[in-house]
């Protein structure tokens, strides 16, 4: 049985009605989720009468010749029919109760049944990495040693020994344990600590479990697990000041405790030493004559950041301040598009519509799309709220992970600003969450399971949570602008619809014509939603959109320019230098060039594990000249000759990151650069590093690649140029246009964000396309209602929904057989459309064959979904099957 069906049944525990029985508890069983590498599956176990289980308990159970950890997951009246109840066992223990808040796992069970993955791995995914695996239970003494419940007096320990506590019943407070309970406690009150891990305990006393479980329920001693060893929490020396300075320390001495005094008495010791340096020594001598005290105490890994100067909030322009005022009227679950231009100050509005939540106790989440993009606006964020501000995202060290992670359970209020998986942080008392530049497609994990989009498991958890969702972008995606009702909203009316409060999305909607033949709730189709749209049209100070020029690369060459840059973008780059500004060239990829190949027989040099070809890499004089595959990592070095005809004429097609540096080097000597990709911010810290960099004025050009589009503030950029718009446009995706024009806009929005006028260059050689016009223009409405038309008609997102099965092998008969059958299972299906199966448009990845197969259905129709379990079974172990649910890359 898997979790799937935890969706249909609900989640709660079997009624009291029927687990009792005239006063008596009778058999009850329990599905558990076991920690166990490998085991997706439930179990059932029986309950020992006196245990009371919730769903997300954190139990221990017997497993093999193994006592694991696992997650309650639903109690039973009954067993299932094809276990024989004597083959049951039974839960050990329960370890943790509460782990999760009702809310919290409510979300994880839907995350685990919208996108069919087994909810152990959707568990693991929210929990900090090794918090289950590696755990360890321990038991300790409720209130430390010597203040384990009634005792108190020295009598009770002889007492111990032997059975013979029984005899003096009356006088020993303890008397009521057995005596296997009574020896656990004996062997807790022997450590300084009053604990002991289980396992040790089982060791020392037979059948320990026994007598814990006795003391457990006496209240006597309690049961916790400790964090995974490599996680432990970090200790650390802290002074404290103790006494009053007097005259007889040295100067040095006195020195010391009156830069302790200013810190409030208190400082690490590392900080001490370092501001007075000074040696421990000395220290060691005040601690002898009793001015300080020094213990070690629990520093908390957050990632830091800089020391920022506090800054204080803007006072908002119209637009702004309408848009806040709205976000704080709203009580509860609503969702929020804030819909603002590039530079009309979104951030502004997040950072005002939190601080009074924090003083209310209340915590905000703040979804970003990708690290690199973090720095800047962790930045704000610390400026604004100072140490209130934690980052949680993947690139952390464990350590760090757990740390947040912990931090963020305290409870107090605080703001979280992550990435994707952020949105699973445990933080208790949400006011509410924003997803920053929304449209972005990182916010989906494509692979592995849960294929979560953080958008809709936002969504639901701001519903859980009953608290505002708050969507940022300056180009929206599709989705969330029909789920806010904007699907035909004239263009017209852009100006003066401040999202008039309540009314926000709903009040226009029904009004307009043909596009509302769908209910805007796509996601959760029968519950109304509360939806705003706010729009900040303008930029701040009223500084205008930067006019875009398109150049035909066409024209280019029948002029005679073989160059890579155009002369528009060649005068622009030798001004940039003459007026000491700086500027953003913008290129689709990484690499030197996207292709070698031999001009004597065509031959193209391909990697051997996928089908691909490889791309070039060559980043300065002296460095190696490299074949690089950019799916599976392989990488060759250059041959000199060709490996088919040996000839020596081998030459490189489509410009990336390094070869455009290269020729800027060429063409503009004097020009300093960066380069920004995902080569050279490998190391952790290097976005931050680059950035300061160029914001400090220490490069004139800022060269890089997806990356630098996001959320980028550097007044100082005057110029943005596109090397070559095409690579984004040629794309065989149905969202190709759409990510395109965010793309194109979004870099193009890096211009003129401060007090000189902005200019944007985007070279291609389809100059004709709609998506160019629409940058060109700054038209997202006229964009948004031809795309939608386009996707209406074909029953494609946000219209139609879309579920993608990904089947791999690394034999390409087997999977293609596979995809066949499977294929033709699902179309017997009704009220799903079948694509495929189809060979993914690279066939074969790090050396396995891809197939794909593409369902739709009308998402208000509620189709019968197919039985996934039956389908998996029809998967060979030697294919592996992915279902991607609302798939964002179909190639
Ligand atoms: N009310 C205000 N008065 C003065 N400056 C402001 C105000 N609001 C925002 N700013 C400044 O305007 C700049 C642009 O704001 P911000 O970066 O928040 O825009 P954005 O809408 O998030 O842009 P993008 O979507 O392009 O990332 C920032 O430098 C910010 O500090
Ligand atoms: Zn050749
Ligand atoms: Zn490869």
């Amino acid at each position: 049985m898997y979790i799937n069906d935890v969706k249909l049944s609900p989640l709660l525990v079997s009624e009291p009605s029927q687990s009792y029985q005239s006063g008596i508890t009778v058999n009850r069983w329990v599905e558990v989720l076991v920690d166990c590498p490998g085991s997706t599956g439930l179990f059932t176990y029986r309950l020992p009468a006196q245990l009371e289980i919730k769903p997300g308990d954190i139990l221990s159970v017997p497993f093999g010749a193994q006592q694991l950890g696992a997650i309650a997951i639903r109690l039973l009246a009954q067993p299932n029919v094809d276990l024989p109840p004597e083959k049951i066992r039974e839960v050990e223990d329960i370890v943790s109760v509460g782990f999760f808040p009702s809310a919290y796992w409510e979300l994880l069970n839907r995350v685990a049944a919208y996108y069919y993955t087994p909810l152990i791995q959707v568990i693991r995914v929210a929990l900090p990495p090794g918090l289950l695996g590696r755990s360890q239970r321990r038991i300790r003494l409720v209130g430390g040693r010597g203040a384990g419940g009634r005792e108190q007096g020295a009598g009770s320990r002889e007492l111990g020994a032997g059975g013979s506590s029984y005899l003096l019943a009356s006088s020993d407070p303890l008397a009521f344990l057995t005596p296997t309970a009574r020896q656990v406690w004996e062997l807790l009150q022997t450590q300084p600590t009053g604990d002991y891990s289980f396992v040790y305990l089982q060791q020392k006393v037979k059948s320990a479990y026994r007598g814990i479980r006795e003391l457990l329920r006496f209240g006597l001693v309690e049961s916790y697990l400790e964090p995974p060893r490599l996680t432990r929490p970090k200790l650390q020396k802290a002074v404290t000041l103790t006494g009053t300075i007097d005259h007889e320390l040295t100067t040095r001495q006195r020195e010391i405790l009156e830069v302790l005094r200013r810190h409030n008495g208190e400082l690490w010791q590392n900080e001490l030493l370092q501001i007075c340096n000074a040696s421990s020594s000395i220290l060691k001598t005040l601690t002898q004559k009793g001015y300080i005290v020094i213990e070690e105490r629990e520093v908390l890994r957050r990632e830091q950041g800089p020391a920022l100067a506090q800054d204080q909030p803007k006072s908002l322009n119209t637009a702004q301040a309408s848009a806040l005022e709205t976000i704080q009227t709203l009580d509860g679950f609503a969702e929020v598009l804030l819909h603002g231009v590039t530079g009309s100050g979104k951030t502004e509005v997040y950072l005002q519509a939190i601080a009074p939540l924090l003083n209310q106790g209340k915590s905000a989440l703040v979804l970003v799309p990708e690290i690199g993009l973090t720095p800047q606006l962790t930045d704000r964020f610390r400026a604004r709220f100072g140490n209130k501000v934690s980052v949680y995202h993947s690139a952390l060290s464990d350590g760090e992970r757990y740390d947040t992670w912990r931090q963020m359970l305290t409870g107090e209020p605080q703001v979280v600003i992550g990435t994707r998986s952020a949105v699973f942080a445990p933080l208790p008392n949400l006011g509410l969450i924003i997803l920053d530049e929304e449209h972005d497609s990182s916010f989906k994990q494509d692979s592995p399971i849960p294929t979560y989009h953080a958008r809709t498991v936002a969504q639901w958890r701001a519903e859980l949570e009953n608290c505002p969702l708050v969507l940022g972008s300056a180009t929206p995606s599709l989705e969330s602008w029909v789920r806010v009702g904007r699907q035909g909203a004239g263009v017209a009316g852009e100006q003066g619809e401040q999202g008039g409060r309540g009314a926000g999305g709903q009040g226009d909607r029904g009004a307009e014509g043909e596009f509302i033949t769908h209910n805007s709730s796509l996601l959760t189709p029968n519950s109304s939603l509360n939806t705003h749209y706010l729009s900040l049209p303008e930029r701040i100070n009223s500084r205008p959109l930067p006019p875009v020029e398109i150049v035909d690369m066409r024209q280019e060459l029948q002029q005679g320019n073989r160059s890579i840059f155009s002369r528009s973008l060649q005068e622009a780059l030798q001004e940039l230098q003459e007026r000491k500004q700086q500027g953003i060239l913008f290129i689709h990829r990484r690499g030197h060039s996207t292709f070698v190949s031999c001009r004597s027989c065509g031959y193209v040099l391909e990697c051997p594990y996928c089908d691909v070809s490889l791309a070039y890499h060559h980043t300065e004089e002296k460095a190696p000249e490299l074949l690089r595959c950019h799916y599976c990592n392989y990488a060759r070095s250059h041959p000199k000759f060709c490996p088919d005809c040996s000839s020596p004429y081998l030459k490189f097609f489509g410009s990336g990151t390094q070869r455009v540096t290269q020729e800027l080097a060429r063409q503009f000597p004097e020009l300093r650069l960066i380069r920004f990709d995902s080569d050279t911010t490998r190391n952790k810290g290097s976005h931050r590093t680059l950035l300061t960099q160029f914001a400090n004025g220490e490069a004139d050009l800022l060269v890089g690649t997806q990356m630098l589009t996001k959320g980028l503030d550097l007044p100082q950029v005057t110029l943005v140029g596109v090397v070559a718009a095409d690579g984004l446009l040629n794309l065989s995706d149905y969202r190709a246009s759409e990510r395109a024009f965010q793309t194109l806009t979004q870099v193009a929005g890096r211009a003129g964000r401060g007090d000189d006028p902005g200019r944007v260059i985007v070279q291609t050689y389809t100059t004709e396309h709609q998506v160019i016009a629409a940058v060109r223009s700054h038209d997202y409405h006229s964009f948004s209602q031809a795309e939608l038309e386009q996707r209406q008609a074909l029953n494609y997102p946000p219209y139609g929904r879309l579920i993608l099965l990904r089947l791999s092998s690394l034999d390409p008969i087997q999977v293609q057989n596979t995809a066949q059958i499977i294929a033709t299972t699902l179309s017997t299906e009704e009220e799903i459309e079948v694509l495929g199966p189809a060979p993914a448009s690279i066939l074969r990845v790090a050396n396995r064959y891809r197939w794909q197969i593409l369902i739709k259905f009308a998402p208000d129709a509620l189709p019968q979904l197919p039985d996934w379990e039956e389908v998996r079974s029809l998967c060979p172990s030697s294919v592996s099957l992915t279902i991607d649910v609302d798939p964002l890359n179909i190639m």
